[in-house]
């Protein structure tokens, strides 16, 4: 049978053995259609005398990648549970598992999920050494549902069976193994697993961008990266091309910060084979892949440089005139910059169309965000490129407008801006750090300044107050702290203590510091902290958030409203199961968060307390519903 790509087709040879091939490119995903042809040949296969038993198989080097998420997609836009044929106890019970006729998986590339528990339900099993097997439907917010809590643990044992099932981001576990079907019908509607599997398809389409990804350009291949700069992110950017083996020259300006950049390089790469994410002999390949560099010589071949200096427009104007000079004509003009607009950086060149922004959240050899930083001039040849590059240094791609803080720290710049607005309020950092941590964030807002450093929040002060002016909220929180001797976790002393090998401990002593920034703020109103709910203090911190998300959606910043949603989780943390941040507005409702916002206005303008307004109030608003920019 066949419908569109699907096929499933059998095969009887002269010695009795049925070749049973499933076919949905590209990874035979289990479609309704295909389970049904796979019920209709082993019951063929059944019936007749000339088959003496049978082999299962994907077509195209691949077994099976599970059951077709597009499937749950449906399940979740209708609420119709019934369009999960029953495959469990019709399929793998009753015809393959309980079958007369012996029937072996002949396993190939993958068998995920459904695919595996295909597999688990026929008799006996072969497999290339290098397939991937696994159950990974916890990631999508399920259990498995075709038997597979049930087989794997019977015939590998419990211990790799959980390991096999729990080896997901999700690391949570439902003791439900008798219900299996059941329990799997349940938590396909449930919202974790939209959340999950909107992000799953989310995730995918970020590559593909229109005049980009489908205008017949093929990307070019880059051998060689200058990078220049071998502080944390340089060292990092360096890392994470030379594990995938990509050849990095590492330029710095004197001889003591190379030899820095170099053993930090050094170091990031023993950290993955501690991880055990790289042996030892790939960290030997890298290092050999590296070569330090004091001036521009090694730049005449490469095929792309990423810069990567502190955030001084006029050093890399300078370095950007350079390298145009220096690199062939081919070589793509990358900028690590997080914040300063590209066409002020390329200003004395003439190459606008092979500058691009190449966006890293650091640790940038581990944090999986490449955000891509496209101007209007930014040949799509060069976007293609650095998508490429990305796809091989095992990033996720976002490709974004230029603009101030482009899309993941202009988002998100109200983010910190609203846990300083709180705390002049009189609410307590660490009581705030909780709230945003029980939400699900990685860390608070206050722990994230510690560890990301006082520095950049500093070096961008400036560039944010000009760019959103009346939406920035002036705040020398960061400067007093400075002032007290606090770095954050490079000197140990932020918000938090940070000692060797210990948990950060909240320092009391950083109250003083607080009530400086309080008086200077002269905030709350008659000078007594308001009382705050957590509810109030998460949405104060997030609703901003959405409304600057709603501009950037506005102003096509990004391409789809998802692209934030994947920006936000893989670039600031934001929780994966709840989704991303435009799709947990969405759940939240726009009208909810509009009549907020518009309260809070309303309250602080009044009392003429703040510098900042919550935003422009009426933004969500005008974008009606946050979601109705959602990809298809
Ligand atoms: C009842 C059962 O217990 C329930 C289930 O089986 S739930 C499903 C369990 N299976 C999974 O979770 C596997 C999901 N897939 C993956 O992890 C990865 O796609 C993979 C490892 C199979 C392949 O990865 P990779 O080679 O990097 O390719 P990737 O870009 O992810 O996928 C290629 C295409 O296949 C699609 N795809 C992959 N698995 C799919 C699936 N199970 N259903 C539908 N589409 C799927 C992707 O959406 C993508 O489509 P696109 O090209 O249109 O964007």
């Amino acid at each position: 049978m066949a419908a569109g790509s699907i096929r499933v087709t059998m095969e009887v040879g002269a010695d009795g053995v049925a070749l049973i091939t499933i076919a949905n490119p590209p990874v035979n995903a289990l479609h309704p259609i295909l389970i049904a042809g796979l019920k209709d040949k082993y019951a063929e296969a059944a019936r007749r005398d000339d088959v003496k038993a049978i082999v299962l198989t994907g077509a195209g080097g691949k077994f099976c990648g599970g059951f077709d998420i597009n499937v749950f997609t449906k399940v979740h836009q209708t609420g119709d549970v019934s369009l999960m044929p029953d495959v469990s106890v019709e399929l793998v019970s009753n015809m393959m598992e309980e079958g007369k006729k012996p029937s072996v998986a002949a396993i190939q590339g993958l068998a995920l999920g459904g695919g595996l528990e295909l597999a688990m339900g026929c008799h006996a099993r072969i497999s290339t050494p290098e397939a991937q097997l696994g159950l990974p439907e916890l990631t999508l917010g399920i259990i498995p549902g075709f038997g597979g809590t049930q087989r794997l643990p019977r015939l590998v044992g419990l211990p790799k069976a959980i390991e096999m099932m729990l080896c997901s981001e999700l690391g949570i576990w439902y003791d439900f193994y008798s219900k299996e079907a059941k329990v799997f019908k349940e938590l396909v509607v449930a919202p974790t697993s939209r959340a999950l599997v909107h992000v799953f398809f989310a995730q995918r389409s970020t590559t593909k961008v229109p005049g980009v990804t489908d205008v017949q350009l093929k990307p070019r291949q880059i051998r060689k990266v200058a990078v220049i700069g071998g502080g944390l992110m340089g060292s990092g950017i360096a890392t994470a091309l030379l594990v995938s083996n990509i050849s990095v020259v590492l330029k710095e300006v004197n001889p003591q910060f190379l030899q820095r950049g170099e053993k930090m390089i050094a170091g990031n790469l023993e950290g993955l084979v501690k991880r055990g994410s790289l042996t030892k002999d790939k960290m030997n390949k890298a290092m050999s892949l590296l070569k330090g560099a004091l001036d521009y010589s090694d730049f005449k071949d490469v095929d792309m440089v990423i810069e990567a200096v502190i955030e001084k427009i006029p050093l890399k104007q300078s370095i950007f005139a350079d390298i145009e000079k220096i690199c062939p004509k081919h070589c793509i003009l990358a900028t690590n910059t997080s914040t300063i607009d590209l066409n002020v950086v390329g200003e004395k060149t003439n190459s606008q169309d092979r500058i691009i922004g190449a966006h890293f959240f650091s640790p940038a050899h581990i944090m999986p965000l490449l955000e891509i930083v496209r101007t209007e001039k930014t040949s799509p040849q060069a976007i293609l490129d650095l998508i490429s590059v990305g796809k091989i240094i095992k990033k996720v791609p976002v490709v974004v407008g230029n603009c101030t803080g482009f899309a993941v720290n202009r988002t998100f710049f109200p983010y910190t801006q609203g846990s300083h607005l709180l705390v002049s309020l009189g609410i307590d950092v660490f009581r705030i750090d909780r709230v945003i941590s029980n939400f699900g964030m990685p860390m608070g807002p206050f722990q994230l300044q510690d560890v990301a450093g006082y520095g950049v929040a500093l070096a961008v002060k400036g560039i944010y107050a000009e760019a959103f002016g009346e939406r920035n909220l002036d705040s020398d929180l960061v400067d007093l702290m400075v002032k007290d001797g606090r770095q954050g976790k490079v000197n140990g002393k932020g918000y938090y203590i940070y000692e060797k090998g210990g948990k950060p401990k909240p320092d009391p002593s950083v109250q003083r510091v607080i009530e400086e920034y309080r008086k200077h703020a002269k905030t709350m109103p008659g000078g007594k902290p308001v009382t705050l709910t957590d509810q109030d203090i998460l949405e104060m911190i997030f609703f901003p958030v959405v409304n600057e998300a709603c501009r950037v959606m506005d102003e096509n910043v990004v391409i789809r409203a998802s692209d934030l949603d994947i920006a936000s989780v893989l670039g600031m943390g934001f929780p994966k199961y709840r989704g991303g941040l435009v799709f947990w507005a969405d759940t939240v409702g726009a009208p909810y968060i509009y009549s907020k916002l518009s309260r809070w206005a309303e309250l602080y303008e009044r009392a003429k307390h703040v510098a900042a307004r919550f935003g422009e109030v009426a933004h969500v608003r005008c974008c009606s519903a946050v979601g109705r920019r959602r990809i298809a």
